[in-house]
């Protein structure tokens, strides 16, 4: 094979760079068709849920005095397989549809984890990022010189935000959890979810498995938002840094990946006060690394 020249080499790094460079604009596309309610049209629209794009303009509740820049958007998401484009089958103007991807910011299926992530003071974090890289702790707090959970505590309105986002990423891992980890829930009689939001998980496993007492354990702000689900669950408010409430087993999910090392210690020492000496479990759920940083499937 022929060596690469070094203009070759620099063309190259190049491409790769500004890939990384304009990675934001992916995240802040998406925002954008949901501010729209661009995956919502389509969906509704009764030729099959596909759409042209000057439909899709007239269906969007502001006047549009050109759709070039709409064309634009539209042409960036369909690269980004978000939508699809397609041409008609009599010859008229190309159609517009969803993807497997678009079908997760439909307002059914609950937008509110892009409306978490995308919220400003999320997004404004990440200018922090180099300062805690130099001083530690989070950037959230860098910027906003308060620990997101303390913050929620105080703007109810993001609170409900994070809260909803929560709830709807759990109830499609739930799901995935009672079907693959069958025989962990068996042998427990009582389970408490810490860090559990409003209860969505604890809430369906449950369902699934009715002899268990199922806790949710969250901050007390979090708890006081949350549904009564009828009697199936208890909720409780605390904070496991002090103490977990004592069962058989205690659940993480998505919870110790918010944490330092050490804090997940004395999250984690917590949990083994809860459960029993013998026969007590810990169940966590969360993002797992690889030695090189990807993500394992
Ligand atoms: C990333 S969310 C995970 C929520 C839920 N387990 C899920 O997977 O949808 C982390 C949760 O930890 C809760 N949390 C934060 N600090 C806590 C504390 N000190 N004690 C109890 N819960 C806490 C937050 O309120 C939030 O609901």
């Amino acid at each position: 094979m022929m060596e690469k020249t070094q203009e070759q080499v620099l063309a190259t790094g190049q491409t790769e760079f500004e890939r990384l460079l304009f990675g934001f604009a992916d995240t802040v596309a998406l925002k954008c068709a949901l501010e729209l309610h661009i995956a919502d049209i389509i969906h509704s629209h009764g030729n099959g849920g596909s759409i042209t794009l000057s439909q899709l303009a007239s269906a969007i509740d502001t006047p549009f005095p050109n759709i070039s820049n709409l064309a634009r958007i539209m042409r960036f998401l369909v690269h980004k397989k978000i939508f699809t484009n397609c041409q008609s089958s009599d010859g008229g103007e190309p159609l517009y549809g969803l993807t497997d991807t678009s079908r997760w910011f439909l307002s059914e299926n609950n937008t509110s984890f892009l409306n978490f992530h995308t919220h400003p003071l999320i997004l404004n974090s990440w200018y922090s990022l180099s300062r805690c890289v130099i001083d530690g702790g989070s950037a959230f707090k860098s910027t906003n010189k308060s620990e997101l959970w303390d913050v929620i505590k105080q703007n109810p309105q993001l609170n409900d935000i994070v809260n909803e986002s929560m709830a709807s990423t759990a109830k499609f891992n739930v799901g995935v959890i009672l079907s693959e980890y069958k025989d962990g829930f068996v042998n427990i009689e009582s389970l408490v979810d810490v860090g559990g939001g409003t209860g969505t998980f604890v809430t369906q496993v449950v369902k699934s498995y009715p002899h268990i007492k199922g806790i949710n354990f969250d901050l007390p702000h979090v708890v006081a938002t949350a549904q009564d689900h009828k009697g199936v669950i208890t909720h409780v408010g605390g904070d496991m840094f002090q103490l977990i409430p004592k069962v058989d087993a205690v659940s993480l999910m998505y919870v110790l990946h918010d944490w330092s090392d050490e804090e997940c210690i004395k999250i984690l020492k917590n949990c083994r006060k809860a459960i029993p000496e013998q026969n007590g479990k810990v169940i966590i759920v969360d993002i797992v690394l690889e030695q090189q940083g990807q993500e394992a499937s």
